[in-house]
């Protein structure tokens, strides 16, 4: 099991904000975390990464039982690429060096690459077609190519887990569809990692997302293989106003029903 979460509740300030949440991703599975703002999601994440510790319940992640690990052991297998990561990096290094950085998820390299990972960098920025950004300043790189060299820097540590919190935000459309190509191509390498990927957006839920999970207001409002969830009838619930969906590329288009009323 790569993700258990079992009855996991999480309160502050006398605040439910993850009400029994349970949550069981497999091994093959790849997951869409679904969510308004506020409900939950960056909660949920840093409870399985062990940055917060739930007030009830047990998280088990890649059969690690929280509570009776060295959760820095546990977080070497679990890559997690997001905006906050992204305002960390220095701007000076050039993408290669950030991209190496990622063998030891250190924010800067401090020490002469090995040859072997320095040929895996390589091999990365191949397969994600990103040769021409290697010597250029991350801090000149636009928010697309951003977002490819900070998931090639996640792939660096060679993760079974691997994170994606809302990659595509403030991306244009060709620079969306490029960022979500790159991930298709990662969800479908036999020794790559479980994605777990978080969105706003339904219609970035690329065929490849065998699972959704929308949450709603700390809790689990439906989960489960993501055809089941993605229908007009369980969006509408979810979102509380009417929407209908289109299907084309395998993916779900989502758009407000023509009778629907926002409140
Ligand atoms: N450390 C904290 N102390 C108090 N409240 C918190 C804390 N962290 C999160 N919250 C609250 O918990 C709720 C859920 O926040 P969270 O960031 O998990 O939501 P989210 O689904 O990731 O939202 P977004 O899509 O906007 O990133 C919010 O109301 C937030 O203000």
């Amino acid at each position: 099991m790569i993700i258990d979460v079992k009855n996991v509740s999480w309160e502050r300030d006398e605040t439910s904000i993850l009400d029994n949440v349970n949550w069981q991703v497999k091994e093959g599975e790849h997951w869409c975390l679904v969510g308004l703002n506020g409900s939950g999601k960056t909660s949920l994440l840093k409870i399985i990464s062990g940055y917060t510790w739930p007030t009830k319940g047990e998280v088990k992640v890649l059969d690690n039982l929280y509570g009776t690990v060295d959760l820095r052991e546990v977080r070497k297998s679990i890559g997690w690429v997001s905006t906050a990561l992204m305002a960390q990096l220095h701007e000076h290094e050039t993408a290669f060096r950030i991209i190496l950085s990622g063998r030891e998820a250190t924010i800067g390299l401090y020490s002469a690459p090995r040859e072997e990972d320095v040929r895996t960098a390589q091999e990365l920025l191949v397969t994600f077609g990103c040769e021409a950004l290697k010597n250029r300043p991350y801090g000149a790189l636009s928010q697309g190519e951003r977002q490819k060299v900070l998931i090639a820097r996640a792939l660096m540590a060679k993760p079974r887990l691997l994170i994606l919190d809302e990659p595509c935000t403030g991306l244009d459309l060709l620079s969306r569809e490029q960022l979500l190509q790159m991930i298709e191509t990662i969800a479908k390498q036999p020794d790559g990692p479980t994605l777990v990927y978080v969105t706003h957006h339904i219609e970035e839920i690329l065929p490849c997302f065998t699972h959704t999970l929308l949450l709603k207001d700390g809790k689990v409002d439906q989960s489960g293989e993501t055809d089941q969830v993605l229908t007009p009838e369980e969006l509408t619930r979810f979102f509380g106003v009417s929407v209908d969906i289109r299907r084309s590329q395998g993916r779900a288009w989502i758009s407000l029903g023509e009778e629907a009323v926002i409140r």
